[in-house]
């Protein structure tokens, strides 16, 4: 140790390295990339778009923007989209039959991206009931408790006519016991056994959706009802890791945490427990305070989105679902 070359100050100095900028490059441990995203859609029936006020920036997309929506999407280079409908509320009822119509809005939106750019671009569709029921919970209801067994028949059912459109991802949000397992077995049985499932694992019971209900229009069916008894907790972690165990043990290919940055925790664990694909949703209500405070000027848009997105990969994501993604790819590619 010599005073006069080191002074007061340690030999090791973590400054040095981030000193320039191809420095800080060059030491970089986590990147985002284009395949990273996962860009999710909200369409509705008729044409043109239709603002969602709760998620200034996104519109629901008519059937005339389909194509062009997913021709931006493989131009931008992200692997694929999600489809959520807007059901009309005329077709919304309590058995949500309108979920297993071969011929409902999202079938068809599946059929017009696939006709579009066929395999150049994956597309994930949502299992669930609440875009379709009159109640908006995502199962079917007896005796005011959300069904399992027999939402879960259903849903299988809702999986069939995804896959037949040509939905590459079937993607269960709805929490049920034991549905990956049935829905596995129902596409297998149907030919399906191509079509991969991303399970919304570990989806917690969550304030930040509020947006996306106004987006597909299930806020006022669901009337303020809460899906806790399906949905986690957010005060549970090993619960988290127990639901993904068993969805995987059922036959998911990869498992989704959700939300996004209040869970980063739950992602990494996930992660480093099973290390199989991981995927983050930073959902609606994320989006919504990103977008709203840039909008008012208090955050820099592109730099916070961009932080959060790299704090998924960070947490150890293999993949974002963000709002944001057709944004970052153009950041990303330029
Ligand atoms: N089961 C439906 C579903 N699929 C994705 C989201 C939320 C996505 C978002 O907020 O961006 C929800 C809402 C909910 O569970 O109430
Ligand atoms: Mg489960």
């Amino acid at each position: 140790m010599n005073p006069l070359s080191r002074g007061p100050f340690p030999a090791t100095r973590m400054r040095r390295v981030r000193r320039v900028e191809w420095s800080r490059r060059m030491v970089a441990e986590h990147r985002l990339s284009t395949n990273d995203l996962i860009w999710p859609v909200f369409v509705f029936d008729g044409n043109g778009r239709t603002p969602i006020p709760s998620m200034p920036g996104v519109d629901r997309l008519g059937g005339d923007q389909i194509e062009s929506m997913a021709e931006m999407a493989v131009s931008l280079g992200i692997p694929a989209i999600a489809l959520f409908p807007a059901t009309p509320s005329e077709l919304k009822t309590e058995d949500a039959a309108e979920a297993i119509n071969p011929g409902n809005l999202i079938c068809r939106s599946v059929r017009k991206v696939k006709e579009a750019v066929g395999d150049s671009l994956g597309v994930i569709c949502d299992v669930a009931l609440d875009p379709y029921s009159s109640t908006g919970h995502d199962g079917l209801i007896r005796d005011n408790y959300v069904v399992n067994d027999e939402t879960v028949e259903v849903l299988a059912k809702q999986a069939i006519v995804q896959a037949e459109a040509g939905c590459d991802i079937i993607a269960p949000s709805d929490m049920m016991d034991g549905r990956i397992g049935v829905i596995r077995d129902a596409l297998d049985r149907a030919n399906f056994s191509h079509v991969q499932i991303m399970s919304y694992a570990a989806k917690y019971a969550s304030a930040f959706y509020g947006p996306f209900r106004d987006a597909v229009g299930s806020s006022g069916n669901l009337g303020g009802a809460s899906k806790s008894t399906y949905q986690q907790a957010p005060s549970q972690s090993d619960e988290a890791l127990h639901e993904v165990a068993l969805d995987l043990a059922e036959g998911a290919d990869s498992v989704m945490v959700k939300p996004g940055m209040p869970y980063l925790d739950i992602i990494q664990r996930v992660k480093t427990t099973f290390g199989v694909p991981t995927f983050a949703y930073q959902v609606s209500g994320e989006y919504a305070m990103l977008a709203a405070a840039s909008e008012q000027g208090w955050l820099d848009r592109e730099r916070v989105v961009m932080e959060s997105l790299l704090g998924f990969k960070r947490a150890g994501a293999d993949g974002i679902l963000t709002y944001f993604a057709p944004d970052a790819a153009k950041w990303l590619g330029q």
